[in-house]
C-alpha cells in the first residue's frame, strides 16, 4: 500500500517534506496574513468572477476534503481581473475545517484562525488543461474565503445538504445547477501573493487571492462538515476534520492588497 499523505500524526503536514521536498520551498502556502505589513497596490484591478450555475456537475469526497466539480471546457465560469492577466476557468471548490470552531482555516490573519476556509480553484487558459496548468508558476488562481461563526448561511446549506450522500472516501454524486457566486461575501476586497497548492504535490503554481470579508457559518453547519469521513467504507472510521495545513514561512514574499 503506497504511503499516502493525510492530516494525522504520522502522515500530516510536518511529514509531507519526506515525499514532497518542495514543502520547504520558497513560495509555499498557506501563510499568516499580517494586514499592517501588506502593501496597497492601486494597480490591482477589481476581481471579476463570472460563474454559470449550469457548469456545476458533481460533489465528491476525495478522502482529504469534499469538492464540487465544474465543467471547464468553455469560458463560461471564469475569473479575470484582480492580480492576474488573462482568463482562468473555475475547476472546483472545496473547504478546509477544524475539529472545533477555534481552528480550521489554512490562511490566518494576524495569527487568528477561522473555523473554515473555502477555496475556489481556477486554471489559466493559456495552458491546454488544468493538469498542465497546475505545474506552471502562473497556472492556477485560488480565491480563498474565510468562514466566520455567526448566523446560518442558507447558500452554504445547499452544499451541506448534499454531504449525506458522500460520507465516506470515494463517494460522489451529481450536484447540478449550483451558483458558486452565492458563496462570495458582499465585498471582493482581497490580499494577494504568490504561493502553492496547500496539499501534496504542493506545486508552486498558485496566485492566491484571499478575500478580506468572511462569509457566515453557524455552529450547526460546522457540525455538518465534521460528519464526513476521511475513511472509505470498510476502513477504520476516521472523522474528516482538521484537514488544514498551518501557515508556512513567507521567505521574503510581499503580500499586496486591493483596498486602502
Ligand atoms: C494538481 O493537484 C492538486 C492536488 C490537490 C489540490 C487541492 C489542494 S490545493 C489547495 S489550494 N487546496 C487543496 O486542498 C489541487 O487543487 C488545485 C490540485
Ligand atoms: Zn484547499
Amino acid at each position: 500500500m503506497s504511503h499516502g499523505w493525510g492530516y494525522g500524526p504520522s502522515d500530516g503536514p510536518d511529514n509531507w517534506c519526506n515525499g514532497f521536498p518542495i514543502a520547504n520551498g520558497p513560495r509555499q502556502s498557506p501563510i499568516d496574513i499580517i494586514p499592517g505589513q501588506t502593501s496597497y497596490d492601486s494597480a490591482l484591478k477589481p476581481l471579476k468572477l463570472k460563474y454559470d450555475p449550469s457548469n456545476s456537475i458533481d460533489i465528491l469526497n476525495n478522502g482529504h476534503s469534499f469538492q464540487v466539480g465544474f465543467v471547464d471546457d468553455t469560458d463560461s465560469s471564469t475569473l479575470t481581473g484582480g492580480p492576474i492577466t488573462g482568463t482562468y476557468r473555475l475547476k472546483q471548490f472545496h473547504f478546509h475545517w477544524g475539529a472545533s470552531d477555534d481552528r480550521g482555516s489554512e490562511h490566518t490573519v494576524n495569527g487568528i484562525k477561522f473555523p473554515c476556509e473555502l477555496h475556489l480553484v481556477h486554471w489559466n487558459t493559456k495552458y491546454p488543461s488544468f493538469g498542465e496548468a497546475a505545474s506552471e508558476p502562473d497556472g492556477l488562481a485560488v480565491v480563498g474565503v474565510f468562514l466566520k461563526i455567526g448566523a446560518a448561511n442558507p447558500r452554504l446549506q445547499k452544499v451541506l445538504d448534499a454531504l449525506g450522500a458522500i460520507k465516506s472516501k470515494g463517494k460522489q454524486t451529481t450536484f447540478s445547477n449550483f451558483d458558486a457566486k452565492t458563496l462570495l461575501p458582499g465585498s471582493l476586497d482581497y490580499w494577494t501573493y504568490d504561493g502553492s497548492l496547500t496539499t501534496p504535490p504542493l506545486l508552486e503554481s498558485v496566485t492566491w487571492i484571499v478575500l478580506k470579508e468572511p462569509i457566515s457559518v453557524s455552529p450547526t453547519q460546522m457540525g455538518k462538515f465534521r460528519s464526513l469521513m476521511f475513511s472509505g467504507d470498510g476502513e477504520a472510521p476516521c472523522c474528516m476534520q482538521d484537514n488544514y495545513r498551518p501557515p508556512q514561512p513567507l521567505k521574503g514574499r510581499k503580500v499586496r492588497r486591493s483596498f486602502k
